[in-house]
């Protein structure tokens, strides 16, 4: 893999990524040195669309709580899953991405080799303990051409990394403060999700673990 290697030496931590697949790299710590900023984004955003617990179409609470922010934000309820460009808890539009996250996907994203990757969307998840995220694609974007890119903040958990299709048992990652996953290409559609977040105590967080995905909606 010679492309693989100009992209390694492109990093901008000057740190390998660890190689996922052939289109997916897990950067540690590569947020470590922003953490403070991105959880200051957190407390903004969330003060003017709020954490809730959406449901699934199915009728089921997700364990997770949700919000986002940018041009659109994802939401599940009994019509299904789908962008909207208004918060339907707040009926305003999703806060303005703020520019260090924006920034941060970006720049990650070129490293990983997806140049020119700007998020319309970063949608926050916060766990506590207890919470997980089923084995799912993320599949409600136009153009699959353009990558996830995942930070995760706060308490550890376990990421499930799984193939292409559904069944099989997934790989197990420990994802921890500061870390970032981007996955696209032949990656794209890889069945993901997070295990049960075990009680924990983070510094910066307390007992809670955040994550970001940033994603180009349309
Ligand atoms: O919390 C995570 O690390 C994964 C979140 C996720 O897969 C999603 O929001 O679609
Ligand atoms: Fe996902």
């Amino acid at each position: 893999m010679p492309d693989l290697f100009t992209q390694l030496s492109d990093s901008s931590d000057g740190d390998s990524p660890e190689v996922l697949g052939t289109d997916a790299y897990l950067f540690r710590g590569y947020a470590l040195s922003m953490a403070g900023a991105l959880l200051t984004g957190i407390g903004e955003v969330s003060a003017r669309s709020p954490f809730r617990q959406m449901k699934t179409p199915g009728g089921r609470s997700m364990s997770a709580a949700m919000t986002g922010c940018g041009q659109y934000s994802w939401v599940t309820d009994a019509r299904g899953y789908r962008y909207t460009d208004l918060d339907p808890d707040t009926g305003r539009p999703w806060p303005a991405m703020p520019v260090a996250f924006r920034d941060l996907a970006t720049a990650v994203a070129a490293a990983a080799g997806f140049s020119g990757f700007v998020p319309d969307v970063c949608l926050i998840n916060r766990y506590q303990s207890g919470a997980r995220m089923g084995l799912h694609q993320d599949r409600d974007e136009q153009d699959f051409r353009w990558p996830i890119v995942s930070v995760s903040l706060g308490v550890p958990a376990v990421f499930l990394w799984g193939g292409l299709k559904r069944g099989g048992s997934p790989a197990r990652l420990t994802l921890e403060h500061g870390d970032v996953l981007v996955w696209g290409g032949e990656d794209r559609l890889r069945y993901h999700g997070i295990a049960p977040v075990k009680e924990g105590r983070c510094d910066v967080t307390g007992h809670v673990r955040y994550n970001l995905t940033f994603r180009r909606a349309r």
